[in-house]
């Protein structure tokens, strides 16, 4: 199913305008993870999709049908909460096999229906079980059956691994995207956690203020984030700033004119900082303060003072060695921001 949202305008009594001609276009079969701070309007977006809410203006449409004023029934969407929101009294069956019973499916086809998708989520032992007597990922899994049974158009996972620790994260995050591989089914996935969306969705969606800042891939983000707000919001650790003006005396390199004249803010990733030596591809030398220095798993971590800004690096291999040196601006991996916060194009720098 091919999901189009057209233009909508959606904004609450008393509010500020939310969405303002929010427009994207969601494959068929593909798995959207929609990300975003608390606030965006992520889980509105959800309930434009589901048909709980309608927009001011603007269409939902699902293949082609115009479907902006249709019911959550008549659009036929699976929904997985946080919260599981599993009926307590019934079975682990019953409640996966629920939704057809609602559709006046005959017994034996619901539970035959039922065992399959409890198959799926490898819940079949649990099936006589009540909720209550489960763990948190089993439950979980129980509602993942219990949307899928009716083979929704569109499949909603509102933070489903919110509750879950870790381990057990990866490990449903991971069967939710087989899942998704094998019914094909569209879904949108909304997340706090960006490992979950940047592991298992095929597109991302962020979302700031009620806008699109950028609809792409794990890799399209965080190579090429279109603004300030995605290169800050993707990538752990996060992106450093550094004002223009800090930086501007320490360019190995001539900048274009342009953005010398529009940059504002430098953005560097930790990885694009680094203590080798200077290569083609170096564009700043930094002047900097070696602060502290630990390990997390694998990854070096690095924290220097330069002027005001204290920058972080997963380049600086560990040393006991001077505390002051200078560490090297890799061109992949630095970006421009102008005032607003747009990305500029770098063009070919000079040597
Ligand atoms: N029923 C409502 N009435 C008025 N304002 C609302 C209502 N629901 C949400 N809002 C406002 O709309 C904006 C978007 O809320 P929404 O719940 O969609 O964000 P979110 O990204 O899902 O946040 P979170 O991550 O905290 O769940 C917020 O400013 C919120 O205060």
């Amino acid at each position: 199913m091919e999901v189009n949202l057209k233009h909508l305008n959606l904004t609450y009594p008393g509010q500020q305008p939310l969405f303002q001609n929010l427009t994207c276009t969601l494959a068929d079969g593909e798995l959207v993870a929609l990300v975003g701070p608390s606030g965006s309007g992520k889980t509105t977006l959800l309930n434009v999709l589901a048909g709980i809410l309608t927009p001011d203006a603007g269409q939902v449409v699902f293949d082609g049908t115009d479907v902006t004023r249709a019911t959550l029934q008549r659009r036929n969407i699976g929904m997985v909460f946080q919260d599981y929101a599993l009926y307590p009294h019934l079975s682990v069956l019953d409640n996966i096999a629920f939704p057809l019973k609602m559709a006046h499916v005959k017994k034996r086809l619901r539970y035959q229906r039922a065992r399959q998708l409890a198959e799926l989520v490898a819940i079949t032992p649990q099936l006589a079980k009540y909720p209550a007597q489960l763990s948190g990922g089993q439950q979980q899994r129980v509602a993942l059956a219990r949307a899928l049974i009716k083979q929704p158009a569109v499949l909603l996972l509102d933070e489903p691994l919110s509750n879950l620790d870790a381990n057990l994260r990866v490990a449903l995050r991971t069967m939710i995207r087989r899942i998704q591989r094998q019914t094909h089914v569209t879904t949108v996935f909304v997340t706090h956690d960006q490992n979950d969306a940047l592991q298992i969705a095929d597109r991302i969606i962020v979302l700031n203020h009620g806008k699109i800042q950028q609809m792409a891939t794990t890799t399209e983000l965080y190579q090429r984030p279109q603004n300030q707000f995605v290169a800050q919001f993707i990538g752990q650790p996060r992106i450093n700033l550094i004002p223009m003006t800090a930086v501007r005396p320490y360019f190995a390199v001539q900048l274009a004119p342009t953005l010398l004249a529009n940059a504002v803010t430098v953005g560097i990733r930790p990885e694009a900082l680094e203590s080798a030596t200077t290569t083609a591809t170096t564009l700043a030398q930094l002047p900097v303060r070696l602060v502290a220095q630990w390990s997390v798993g694998k990854e070096q971590l690095t924290t220097v003072q330069f002027a005001q800004t204290t920058l972080i690096s997963t380049a600086v291999p560990a040393t006991t060695q001077p505390l002051t040196t200078t560490l090297a601006v890799r061109a992949n991996g630095c970006y421009f921001f102008d005032a607003e916060g747009n990305r500029l194009e770098m063009g070919v720098p000079h040597a």
